[in-house]
């Protein structure tokens, strides 16, 4: 029987990544990527980005919108201080399941919360969930047309605090054009675009950084 994308990219992790190795399971997805199957892990190029973002909010509690298989996930994860958390949303079971196997290969499954089910739907339950107020850091990855409704239900939850940082990826390609417009002109973020390439390729493509000022 036929096997799905993420299911060869998780057997390429298990046989490549070192277990317990957060570094190794990135690179060895990153190379699965450039030399096997493209798939959409917001990669080897726009991911030091990520990670300096993560590294300069140094975030309490952190929020990934999409898990896919959990490249992202490791890539924020492996850079949290002891006691601190990543809950990342995925809608699709069989993502989510691959992407368990994945966080457990590199060995964060204690500071990853994956939590199945749509944002929609979940982020009014993540006060109650996970015993948190505010999200220090939020990565939006997930269905493009969803950044900007779930931006907006992160407000009236007031899940976002004064500083909070929002980091978007794919503004460019495939494309976010709502949401770029909101926080490029709304009074309450001060935004800021990091030019980039969409993961594995040379297409134009880039994430936004976000500061909610209250
Ligand atoms: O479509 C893209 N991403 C959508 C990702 C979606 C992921 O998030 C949930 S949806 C969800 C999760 C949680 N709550 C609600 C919905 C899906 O099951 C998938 O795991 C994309 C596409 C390209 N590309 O080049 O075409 C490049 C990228 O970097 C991309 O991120
Ligand atoms: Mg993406």
């Amino acid at each position: 029987t036929s096997s799905t994308r993420p299911q060869r990219l998780l057997r390429a992790v298990q046989r490549k990544a070192t277990k317990g190795d957060p570094q190794s399971v990135i690179s060895a997805i990153d190379y699965f990527c450039r030399n096997s199957e493209w798939a959409m892990n917001v990669g080897d190029e726009k991911g030091p980005i990520l990670d300096s973002v993560v590294c300069e909010v140094s975030p309490a509690t952190a929020l990934e919108l999409g898990t896919y298989c959990g490249y992202s996930s490791v890539r924020i994860a492996r850079l949290l201080p002891v006691g601190t958390k990543l809950i990342t949303l995925e809608f699709h079971p069989d993502y989510a399941c691959i992407a368990r196997q994945v966080i457990q290969h590199a060995g964060l499954e204690d500071k990853i919360f994956l939590v199945e089910g749509a944002s929609g739907d979940l982020i009014p339950k993540m006060a109650d969930m996970f015993g948190i107020s505010t999200f220090d850091f939020v990565f939006l990855d997930h269905w493009k047309d969803r950044y900007l409704p779930d931006l907006k239900l992160l407000e009236e939850c007031q899940l976002l605090r004064k500083g909070s940082v929002l980091l978007a990826d794919n503004v460019i390609c495939p494309g976010t054009p709502d949401y770029l417009e909101y926080v490029r002109n709304s009074p309450r973020y001060e935004s800021r675009y990091f030019q980039s390439h969409l993961e594995y390729t040379k297409v134009e493509d880039g994430l936004e950084k976000s500061v909610f000022l209250g």
